[in-house]
């Protein structure tokens, strides 16, 4: 066979235990050469802990891997990369503290010597000029400064990035789309489908089932760290993928607009004027109301804004009632990485878990279980620390503490990062539920699918709100033309 023709990387029996938790349980697996296999499954299904291992960052306890043909024994991050194969984790991993060139140069150490960050920033400059055409990302730009997409937009980007000598055979992208807009997100995917024609191989992890389904030639779906089926794209639809992945548990609802509510007569929960500076905001109590726009166009810094605003009142911002704010970059803003599960529930409730003063624990132990079973969040207990929870499973727990609480505005800044379709759908309901009961939910998504749940949508350009858009004029269409519309026009 060819170097083309072989398998990139095959996986034989490849088991996994953390303490008590089996990850994975003897998955085998084939990765062609040239082509994107699409990998999903559940939240905490072994998807993560099976990429960490293709690329040197865990061990397996069992089995092989084979990369050309050639088994490869206790693979390293660094033989891995030598190897041609890269990773794009869930969790981003750039150094905030460097720059995007001298985050490129952390994974290419042979640009070196004089003018070594010129070179390094042209290196990762072009890449995103090539998948992200029109980008705004600056070489010399802090990591640190940048949006959520931004960074993702850079670790992608990297992840593409080959300097001489060097050899690019397989990448491995995880939830990369969870922090693009529609149509970065686009972009990539129509660069990966050019760059595996080229024989580079892809891994796409993903809990949009639309874009594997359209992306992806094979599909694999995990259950409970097991391969539960895999095959080529044409023998799966959306539905199949539901059923193998939660065993007919959470039947495909589809996306369901919300009833038509009238809301004008109920009393304002959140009003900013935004004088000058695009439409001015109202959210209603019991109103879901969706930002929407190209992604870091201003929603998350609204976002902040009404949740200061409600802290602190300012003259241009009014909040009746508490807030509370469901981060959606949980490495920086949502987890605290060194408690429980149960104590980054209940952290936002804890005025009201007190008796006589000092905290109850069964209180905060019955809170913390009562919102991680309304979550489904899958852990041995919830006495474990929240590192040890898949991504998905830790986002959910960030949507547990905001939910937990008693605040009549909950703020979301595009929350649903990793969490698997099951958990989602429910989620809605919840949000549904919450909504009928008065709170209300201001929510900054980067998925169409979702706005469809909200009752306006506000859209977002250039940090103005430059469209209101309800009921039937909520279209991906609409959204699309808001964003891209003359700002002037506002
Ligand atoms: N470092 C760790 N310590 C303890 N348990 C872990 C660790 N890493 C993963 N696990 C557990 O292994 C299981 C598989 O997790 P993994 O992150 O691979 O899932 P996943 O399919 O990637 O989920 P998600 O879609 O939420 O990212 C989960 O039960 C998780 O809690």
């Amino acid at each position: 066979m060819t170097a083309l023709m072989r398998p990139a990387l095959e996986l034989s029996g490849v088991s996994r235990s953390f303490g008590a938790v089996r990850a994975l349980s003897g998955v085998t697996l084939t990765i062609e050469a040239g082509k994107c296999l699409g990998l999903v499954g559940h939240n905490g299904a072994g998807k993560s802990t099976l990429m960490n291992i293709l690329a040197g960052a865990l061990r397996p306890d069992q089995g092989t891997l084979l990369f050309d043909g050639q088994t490869m024994d206790n693979v390293t991050v660094a033989s891995a990369q030598k190897l041609g194969v890269r990773c794009v984790f869930q969790e981003l991993s750039l150094c905030p503290n460097l720059t995007v060139a001298e985050n490129a140069r952390v994974l290419h150490p042979s640009i070196k010597g004089l003018g070594w960050r010129k070179r390094a920033g042209k290196l990762i400059g072009d890449m995103l000029d090539r998948i992200f055409p029109g980008h705004d990302i600056k070489p010399d730009a802090l990591a640190a400064d940048l949006s959520i997409g931004r960074r993702q937009m850079v670790e992608i980007a990297r992840a593409f990035t080959v300097t001489d000598g060097g050899q690019l055979r397989l990448v491995i992208l995880d939830e990369p789309t969870s922090s693009l807009d529609a149509t970065t997100a686009r972009q990539l995917l129509a660069f990966v489908r050019e760059e595996i024609r080229t024989g580079v191989s892809c891994i796409l992890i993903s809990h949009m089932l639309g874009e594997v389904l359209d992306y992806s030639d094979q599909i694999a779906v995990m259950k409970n760290g097991q391969l539960v089926a895999t095959g080529p794209v044409s023998d799966f639809d959306r539905q199949s993928l539901v059923d193998l992945m939660s065993g007919g548990e959470h039947p495909d609802r589809g996306v369901h607009a919300r009833a038509a509510h009238k809301f004008e007569n109920a009393p304002i929960a959140v009003r900013a004027e935004r004088a000058g500076r695009g439409l001015p905001f109202i959210a209603r109590h019991g109103e879901v109301i969706g930002l929407a726009g190209l992604a870091g166009h201003g929603q998350t810094e609204f976002l902040v804004s009404v949740y200061d605003a409600a802290k602190k009142s300012r003259s241009e911002i009014h909040v009746d009632g508490e807030v509370c704010f469901v981060a959606g970059d949980r490495q920086s803003d949502g987890v605290f990485p060194l408690w429980s599960i149960a104590d980054n529930i209940a952290v936002n409730s804890l005025r009201v878990l007190r008796n006589r003063g000092l905290l109850a624990r069964s209180l905060e132990h019955a809170l913390a279980q009562k919102w991680g079973s309304v979550m489904n969040i899958k852990a041995p207990s919830l006495e474990d620390e929240i590192l040890s929870l898949s991504g998905g499973n830790q986002q959910k727990a960030l949507f547990a503490r905001a939910l937990a609480t008693t605040s009549s505005v909950v703020l979301m800044d595009d929350p649903m990062r990793g969490v698997d379709i099951g958990t989602k759908l429910d989620v809605y309901d919840i949000i549904a539920k919450e909504a009928a009961e008065g709170r209300s939910f201001v929510w900054y998504t980067t998925e169409f699918e979702e706005l469809e749940y909200c009752d306006r949508i506000y859209v977002f350009q250039n940090g103005r709100i430059v469209s209101e858009l309800a009921g039937d004029e909520i279209t991906e269409v609409g959204v699309i033309g808001s964003s891209f519309k003359d700002s002037n026009a506002a």
